[in-house]
């Protein structure tokens, strides 16, 4: 497939390095460009006036047209049952999440509807969620348990997710979250839910290869520092790697353990000081802002630009999830954070697609053009610029969206 006259095509890359700091601000393009794709990879590119004898092959003319390299949206709890609206109009009169959560609401209340859903009705829910954030541009996802708190529901779910990666053509990474919150029945006994976790369903989560990341809610009131621990020593001895929710309702040392323990990320950062900065500059792991979850939540914003003028390098996921963050539509997300966390376009369109590769380690694959990578491309309906797409935050400015090659 050749595709002609595009007006720009954005996130040219020859080398796949994550970016940070300054570098984060520069999105490499090609003006009246032409791309060229075999079967589902990238296999040229170029500017209009060197492209060579052409063969035959399927044309595509994408004149007015901007193409950008599809989303990576590298934190998602894409696979639950119904949704929490009434804990929505709760928050609104005043109650606050941690006390939906007391009250067994929250988490609690998706993993009592999500034990009782079959494995049928979660998949044809999540299917159609992930239908819908394909059409917003998303070529890779990484998809949570954690709605299971059962061996039998947390299976169920990460055998959902299995299924979701065998039939769909957007990538699919799975991450083990048991560790999301304490069921009631473990309220007075959290060592016998961290046992569950590490000693019953680690073992057979890595034995059926059913994920490649294990995740935790490291939060004062859910799983403390002592607790988080004990299951990234678990995700260790099984061979899984490790990210974290961190940071989101204090400065309860999560970034702190994460790195400690080489977590390939740690996500959410609403409660970030200078030590938390300075420890994830001197380390590998990804800062994942959540800007939807802090929107949601009416909490601070996460304090992206002082982190990147750091010397940081940040990756942004929507959090897609039923509790603090209902939707995965990166359009909105990408301006949301260059209205609220003023990041410029060309840094938030960086951080939802090359750095969230890295921080779902899909990087040599997917989040730039360059040869060899897969072809999932955005064009973009006829606009004024790339800054135009946050500018108009309400109006989609998608036109269509090619997955590994195919519309
Ligand atoms: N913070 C923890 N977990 C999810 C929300 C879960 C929920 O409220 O259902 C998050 O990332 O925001
Ligand atoms: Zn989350």
């Amino acid at each position: 497939m050749l595709i002609k006259n595009i007006k720009e095509l954005f996130g040219v890359r020859e080398e796949t390095v994550f970016l940070k700091g300054k570098e984060m601000d520069s999105l490499p393009s090609i003006k009246n460009a032409f791309l060229r794709i075999e079967g589902d990879t990238i296999v040229d590119y170029g500017q209009m006036e060197d492209l060579g004898p052409q063969n035959g092959e399927e044309e595509i003319n994408a004149e007015g047209q901007f193409i950008l390299p599809a989303w990576c949206d590298s934190h998602t709890h894409l696979v639950f049952d119904g949704s929490r609206e009434e804990e929505f109009v709760d928050k609104i009169k005043g109650v606050s999440y941690e006390e939906i959560a007391r009250k067994g609401g929250g988490i609690l209340n998706s993993a009592k509807r999500l034990q009782e859903a079959s494995e049928d009705s979660l998949y044809e829910q999540a299917w159609k969620r992930l239908q819908e954030v394909k059409k917003l541009g998303t070529g890779a996802i990484e998809i949570k348990s954690g709605y299971g708190l059962t061996v039998d529901a947390e299976l169920k779910m990460l055998r959902v997710i299995k299924r979701l990666k065998e039939n769909a053509d957007v990538e699919i990474k799975a991450t083990f979250l048991g560790a999301h919150a304490y069921p009631m029945e473990y309220k007075d006994n959290h060592q016998g839910y961290l046992d569950l976790v590490c000693k019953e369903m680690m073992p057979k989560v890595a034995q059926e290869g059913l994920a490649e990341y294990v995740d935790m809610f490291c939060e004062a009131g859910f799983f403390g520092l002592e607790e988080s621990q004990q299951v990234i020593d678990a995700a260790k001895k099984y061979g899984l790697k490790v990210k974290l929710h961190a940071n989101q309702l204090q400065n309860s040392g999560g970034v702190q353990l994460g790195v400690k323990n080489g977590a390939v990320s740690v996500d959410h950062l609403e409660c970030m000081g200078e030590e938390e900065i300075e420890v994830l500059r001197n380390s590998d792991t990804i800062p994942t802002l959540l800007p939807f979850a802090a929107f949601f939540l009416r909490f601070p914003f996460q304090p992206a630009r002082k982190m990147i003028d750091a010397g940081l390098g940040v990756a942004l996921a929507t959090d897609y999830n039923p509790g603090s963050a209902p939707s995965g539509n990166i359009p909105l997300m990408i301006a949301m954070s260059c209205i609220q966390m003023k990041m410029t376009p060309e840094e938030a369109i960086n951080a939802a697609t090359i750095n969230g590769a890295f921080a779902m380690g899909v990087e040599k694959e997917m989040g730039s053009i360059t040869k060899g990578k897969k072809a999932n491309l955005i064009f973009t309906k006829p606009i004024p610029s790339l800054a135009y797409l946050p500018y108009a935050f309400g109006s989609n400015s998608i036109d269509k969206v090619l997955i590994k090659g195919r519309f």
